[in-house]
């Protein structure tokens, strides 16, 4: 952090010029050797010498202008080391205070459009980095320059409109650094949820696979994990660098720190504030107001509700841990009977209907396998801090209480007993029990690995076959109760094609489109769709 008062009082008359001089060559050296910290010290006193001196002796107005613009020089140099160290609040406040004094400083203005590039607000970075070609020194680095241009008016556009394309990363095997990303808040708003505290409601009609928001993650953490042992070691570890990261974050950056503030610590969250959705727009500048700083214990209940893990990532083998806190995604509440997924891509998080919704519906992601009985997922949301309010688990709840033979079925599953019998048992018994539609993809998504082991074993086909329901009409039922999934379009492949039929195209695109969203066309999708069956 800047020492606003690290520099020697100085006799008002003289300017040490030597001295000036001296720090001069000496923070510029730091900077050359990407020691931000140590430069911005002595920018800092640098700067607070000659606004001493200006401030003291009042020096004639040729003097004055000489010390202006080593002022202005300093103030951007400074700049680009806070940009370094993710200082962007005085980053920000040294561009604008060097283009008070020359308004079209040229290093100023390129740090200017970086600092708010960072920030996503990419007209406004856009406006600057045009304003920079003006300059004279732009002619040797227009290819730099035009590189950010291209940037801006890209990223400006996806924000804009949510047409993002991740084909050509796909298709690549995902070389390379991952795509360039905008942020972006489709057709929502936050509301008071029936699930808990506030949520994520859509605003119109949503098509399966359209994106709902892209979100640039305040702190990331990651790594490798290798074994098991050193691997939760290692995910202790990365949680504590994380903790830290998201509190460096907030102390430099009072929008993020705004941001953070108004998320749930997981109590009493009936009577939180349900925020505007304006707030979270990449173009919001920070507030003035003066918010009150997060406490430890407030801050570390904060990202046990909200964090997440990775789970789903374009382009990264099974060994791969990531944590994130992602503002605007941690509006979103669980549910066993989702309508959207995430996708994580470098810091951002993508989510996307993973199946149609109405205006009005809540989106919701699950935070933890929903293809699972109700018992395991209520350990799990247990394990979450919660006991999980939706649709899905109360069905559930409802019939298990009152009809004893499911809770037999599942024991009898769970003892390894005939598995065709077992599922055809319970299919006859849904029909018996009134469950229609959409249940019925609850009660078969929840016995999940029974459906799959019986439909991928032969012995089980080919005796209970004719009497157990087509595996397509399962696999239906299931992504229409809890939208698409990797599993279920595998046990759909590889069914049909053990029985000889066809992969309808049609059928199998709508199934992916759920899983990997409209982000991915349809070349790069067939390419996802052909990793999952091998
Ligand atoms: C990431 S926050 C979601 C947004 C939160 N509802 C809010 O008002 O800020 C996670 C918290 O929301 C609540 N929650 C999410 N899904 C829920 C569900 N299905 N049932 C009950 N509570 C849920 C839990 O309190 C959980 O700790």
């Amino acid at each position: 952090m800047r020492e606003e008062n690290d520099h020697q009082p100085l006799p008002p008359q003289s300017l040490p010029e030597e001295l000036l001089q001296e720090l001069r060559l000496k923070a510029n050296e730091l900077l050359l050797r990407e020691e931000w910290q140590e430069s911005v010290q002595l920018y800092t006193q640098f700067i607070n010498l000659c606004q001493n001196h200006i401030s003291i002796t009042f020096p004639n107005p040729d003097h004055l202008t000489k010390l202006q613009k080593s002022i202005c020089l300093a103030l951007s140099n400074r700049a680009e080391a806070q940009l370094r160290l993710k200082d962007f609040t005085q980053a920000l406040k040294d561009c604008d205070q060097a283009l008070k004094i020359d308004h079209t400083h040229f290093k100023s203005l390129v740090c200017k459009g970086k600092i708010l590039l960072s920030l996503n607000r990419y007209s406004t970075a856009l406006d600057c980095f045009k304003t920079s070609l003006l300059d004279p020194q732009a002619i040797g680095n227009l290819e730099t320059l035009n590189g950010y241009l291209e940037k801006c008016k890209k990223l400006e556009f996806q924000s804009r409109t949510g047409s993002f394309d991740l084909s050509d990363w796909v298709l690549s095997g995902f070389s390379g650094k991952s795509p360039d990303l905008a942020e972006y808040i489709g057709f929502v708003q936050i509301k008071k949820s029936e699930l808990s505290g506030r949520g994520l409601f859509a605003t119109k009609n949503i098509d399966a696979g359209a994106l709902v928001l892209v979100n640039k993650a305040i702190a990331t953490e990651r790594g490798i994990l290798s074994n098991k042992d050193s691997g939760e070691n290692a995910q202790l570890v990365m949680w504590k660098n994380f903790v830290d990261e998201v509190i460096e974050s907030t102390k430099r950056c009072k929008r993020i720190q705004d941001l953070v503030s108004v998320l749930s610590i997981g109590e009493q969250e009936d009577k939180l504030e349900v925020p505007e959705i304006s707030l979270f727009r990449p173009q919001v500048e920070e507030s003035e107001q003066s918010t009150e700083e997060l406490d430890m214990v407030k801050m570390m209940s904060i990202l046990d509700v909200n964090s997440l893990v990775e789970n789903s990532i374009l382009g990264k083998n099974k060994d791969y841990y990531g944590v994130g806190l992602w503002v605007l995604a941690s509006f979103i509440n669980h549910s066993c009977n989702p309508n959207a997924r995430r996708l994580h891509v470098g810091d951002y998080i993508l989510v996307h209907a993973s199946r149609d919704v109405k205006a009005g519906e809540e989106i919701t992601f699950a935070y933890f396998d929903v293809l699972l009985p109700l018992e395991k997922r209520r350990e799990m949301s247990k394990t979450w801090g919660f006991q999980c309010q939706c649709k899905r688990c109360k069905i559930e709840e409802q019939v298990l209480c009152s009809k004893q033979e499911i809770q037999e079925i599942e024991m009898g599953l769970e003892r390894g007993l005939d598995l065709g019998g077992a599922i055809y048992r319970l299919e006859e018994g849904m029909k018996r029990w009134m469950v229609r539609g959409k249940e019925r993809g609850y009660f078969r998504a929840s016995l999940w690995a029974s459906y799959c082991d019986a439909y991928s074993s032969e012995k089980v086909v080919k005796k209970w076959g004719g009497r157990l329901p087509a595996v397509d009409v399962v696999v239906d039922s299931v992504a229409e109760a809890i939208g698409s999934d990797e599993r279920v379009v595998k046990v759909l492949i590889e069914g049909l094609k053990r029985n000889g039929n066809v992969v309808e195209m049609e059928r199998l695109m709508r199934l992916g489109r759920g899983i990997y969203g409209k982000v991915v066309k349809k070349q790069a999708l067939r390419h996802l769709l052909d990793g999952i069956h091998g």
